[in-house]
């Protein structure tokens, strides 16, 4: 018996992508096949295209990742785009997807250099979103405390015990990752489902999504100087900052006033736990005092996603826990880019999906 495909070949897009210094700061071209094993024949039969994956969606998929991530092996991104497109339908029984890198530094002439990695659903990690089970990082792994006993030689190893982490996958504890080794982490990370040390900074910079709101003092300066105050932050890049929504609080007390939120995506070298300790020094700098649970505040930071990564770690949880389920964060992230997703699903039907999505209204443009 045959199976059904769908194929996407000659995807042409441009990457930071190679080991070697020149290509971590240029971009190459490269070339990218899919192909997609699942049942097409209700859809040859009923021509809806809700009956199919549209081929349109798994195009945009891959050109969000490889602009998102940075990676220094083409098998790390064709192993990230795979488990991606797996993810991102379960009618998609298998998929096989080859990076093409037709300007590697060869010294010969060639025509191409490629790699093609295929997989089926149950070779794939489970989704970080849907349940945690690995890898993860945290001080705590299935009720056990793991000591951090490998003593980094790293200048910045000085962590305290609620930090020390080891790596568990389903393979059984590894050994703790030699930090110098960044692109083998960086394509480990790819392999295991993202997996990403929070204390580790990134190999390449990275794209991160936060949430800034406010509903204390004037919302729309302090927003404003917020995102002023990551543009002049060292090792970030603003890329992205979305229109300003007024929102109706959820959670905390009755009687507090209506936030304004915004969504920002940036760029950056700063490792995960850096980035949340940049975000709380921005909330500081306006004041913010943490209180209550979601009583009113002049500011809050939030880290939505980290490139792709899946932390559990004791002061971060990436991407951010609620995120999936605030319409006054995916909102304001889907004006911005109307085609990002988040666990694998489209941010602005997760929107839809939300509570308090009629409580957002968008204030400008
Ligand atoms: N992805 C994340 N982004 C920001 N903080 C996080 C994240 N994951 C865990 N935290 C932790 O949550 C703690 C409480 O954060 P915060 O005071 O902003 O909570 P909150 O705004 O009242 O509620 P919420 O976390 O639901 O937005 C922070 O000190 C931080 O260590
Ligand atoms: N509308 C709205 N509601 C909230 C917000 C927020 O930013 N906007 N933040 C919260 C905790 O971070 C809790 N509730």
């Amino acid at each position: 018996m045959g199976y059904d495909v769908i194929r996407l070949n000659g995807l042409q897009l441009s990457a930071v992508i190679g080991v070697l210094d020149h290509e971590q700061v240029t971009e190459q071209p490269l070339s990218i096949d899919a192909e997609l094993r699942l049942d097409l024949s209700r859809a040859g039969r009923s021509d809806a295209l809700a009956d199919t994956v549209s081929y349109a969606a798994v195009a945009d998929l891959i050109e969000r990742i490889v602009s998102a991530e940075r990676f220094a092996l083409i098998e790390a991104l064709a192993e990230a785009l795979t488990t991606a497109i797996l993810r991102s339908d379960p009618r998609i029984e298998a998929a096989a997807v080859t990076v093409h890198k037709p300007r590697a530094p060869l010294t010969q002439t060639f025509d191409d250099v490629s790699v093609t990695i295929h997989r089926t659903r149950a070779e794939i990690p489970e989704s970080p979103a849907l349940n945690r089970p690995w890898p993860r990082v945290s001080g705590v792994y299935e009720g056990e405390l793991v000591e951090d006993t490998a003593g980094f030689a790293s200048a910045d190893s000085a962590r305290g015990p609620e930090e020390s982490y080891t790596v568990t996958t389903p393979a059984g504890r590894l050994d703790h990752y030699d930090r110098t080794s960044l692109a083998e982490l960086g394509h480990e990370a790819a392999v295991t489902d993202h997996f990403r040390d929070p204390d580790l900074p990134a190999a390449f910079p990275v794209r991160s999504v936060l949430a800034l709101g406010s509903n204390l003092g004037d919302s729309s300066a302090t927003l404003a100087s917020a995102v002023q105050a990551l543009e002049e932050a060292e090792d970030v890049v603003v890329i992205n900052v979305s229109p300003l929504a007024r929102t109706k609080p959820v959670g905390g007390p009755e009687e507090q006033r209506d936030f304004l939120n915004q969504v920002v995506e940036i760029e950056t070298r700063l490792s995960p736990h850096q980035l949340l300790d940049l975000a709380h020094r921005i909330e500081d700098q306006h004041n913010r005092i943490r209180e209550e649970r979601h009583g009113p505040r002049t500011l809050d930071v939030d880290i939505v996603t980290f490139a792709s990564a899946a932390i559990d770690a004791p002061r971060l949880q990436v991407p951010h826990p609620s995120a999936s389920e605030r319409a006054f964060v995916l909102l304001p992230w889907s004006w911005m880019d109307p085609v990002a997703l988040l666990e694998g699903r489209p941010v602005r039907e997760l929107a839809r999906e939300a509570e308090d999505y009629d409580d957002v209204v968008r204030l400008e443009k």
